[in-house]
């Protein structure tokens, strides 16, 4: 949902358009669905980061979010989005935010950790580190190499980011562009997530840093969208079994669209392939119920939810909130914000671990009272 050319046009979904006919399929042309060679859909992948980063920035522009590290990220020049993609990335920031809020202001005794899988340009740490000043906090990220050395030549050129980090570990070196960066709060790691996708565990990478007994969140903001479910499945087992103790309490929180069957899905994959990019999970994946059930086969089974955005925008946002982004841009196709927000959907799900007491339980206690579709 990051940029205009990835969403279908929805005037034509709607039976409005001139035209008629699904005009991004249209587009995809002959071959678009094989999308290309792996390094060439690699490529495109690593670029969806810098959509996100605009659309952050759109959004902070006209007030929708609070978010001072935006700019310092985004490399292009920031153009406004739609109005449409403006309210997207505004629900899916404040959805997220939401579950890790709750999380971070549990009571637990010890550190709590934050796994951040593709977090590319995301400002996260750095917004939570504001928020947050007083909770013990271990923040890992992990992105491609070059996203990540990107994401260090921002810090390295902002005093502004190299402030919000501990700077007694900060020594970047620019030549040759150095891709990872680690201290006891912050953790960048360069690498292709299907390197943790081994069979062989001795030859899974390090991740320094990585608390094996802490409640862990691992988090994956369009990310795991776009591997293929089996190695999505080993990724998540390597961090739940191998980096993570068994025992620990650990969380999954995912955002990715569902519903790729009707009209409106079936348009977003072919503006997609246009682009080189496949999402493999929306289609092994399409509906909620699935998505639940695919939590729990990760293993969390000691509850979750799975809503989807439109709900988050009328049950999860209050209504003063709501007045207040409402009167921020002119929105008036109602119908058309409905049916881009229902194809988006957050997930959530936990294990308990074998951790006594308060760390046991953590995640059940933060997130009690969130809303769900199946009334949780
Ligand atoms: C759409 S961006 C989302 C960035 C961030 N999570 C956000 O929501 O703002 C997808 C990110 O996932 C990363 N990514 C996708 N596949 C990856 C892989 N196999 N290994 C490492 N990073 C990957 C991309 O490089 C990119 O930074």
């Amino acid at each position: 949902m990051s940029s205009s050319n990835q969403i279908p046009n929805l005037k034509t979904l709607l039976g409005r358009g001139r035209g008629g006919g699904l005009r991004g399929r249209a587009r995809g042309g002959p071959g678009a669905s094989s999308a290309g060679s792996e390094a060439v859909r690699d490529n495109a992948v690593r670029g969806t980061d810098q959509d996100a980063a605009g659309s952050r920035v759109s959004c902070v522009e006209l007030g929708y979010l609070d978010d001072p590290y935006a700019k310092l990220f985004a490399t292009q020049p920031s153009t406004r989005r739609l109005p449409l993609l403006n309210r997207g990335s505004y629900v899916r920031t404040t959805a997220i935010d939401t579950l890790i809020d709750r999380f971070l202001t549990t009571p637990t005794p010890g550190p709590k950790q934050i796994v951040s899988l593709g977090a590319g340009t995301d400002t996260r740490y750095f917004r939570l580190r504001d928020k947050h000043p007083n909770t013990p906090l271990i923040y890992h990220e992990l992105d491609f190499p070059a996203n990540a050395a990107s994401k260090l030549l921002s810090i390295h050129r902002s005093p502004d980011l190299q402030d919000a980090l501990d700077t007694s570990h900060l020594s970047l070196s620019l030549s040759p562009p150095q891709q990872s960066y680690h201290s006891p709060t912050y953790n960048l790691h360069a690498l292709d997530l299907r390197t943790l996708a081994t069979p062989d565990p001795a030859t899974l990478p390090d991740l320094p840093n990585l608390n094996p007994t802490a409640p862990t969140l691992i988090l994956s903001e369009m990310c795991l969208v776009y591997l293929h479910a089996p190695a999505v499945k080993s990724i998540l087992h390597a961090l739940t079994t191998h980096y993570l103790s068994p025992a620990a309490p650990a969380s999954l929180v995912l955002y990715e669209p569902i519903r790729p069957n009707d009209a409106f899905g079936r348009t977003m994959i072919a503006n997609l392939a246009t682009r080189n990019i496949i999402l493999p999970t929306l289609t092994a994946y399409p509906e909620l119920a699935d998505q639940r059930a695919r939590l729990r086969g990760y293993g969390f089974v000691g509850g979750g939810g799975a809503v989807d955005t439109g709900f988050v925008w009328r049950e999860w946002v209050g209504g003063e909130e709501k007045e207040r982004v409402a009167g921020l841009e002119m929105l008036d196709e109602m119908e058309e914000l409905e049916l881009f927000l229902k194809h988006y959907s957050v997930c959530w799900g936990w294990r308990d671990g074998d951790a006594e007491g308060e760390q046991r339980d953590v995640f059940r206690r933060a997130w009690a009272g969130v809303k769900d579709h199946d009334g949780g």
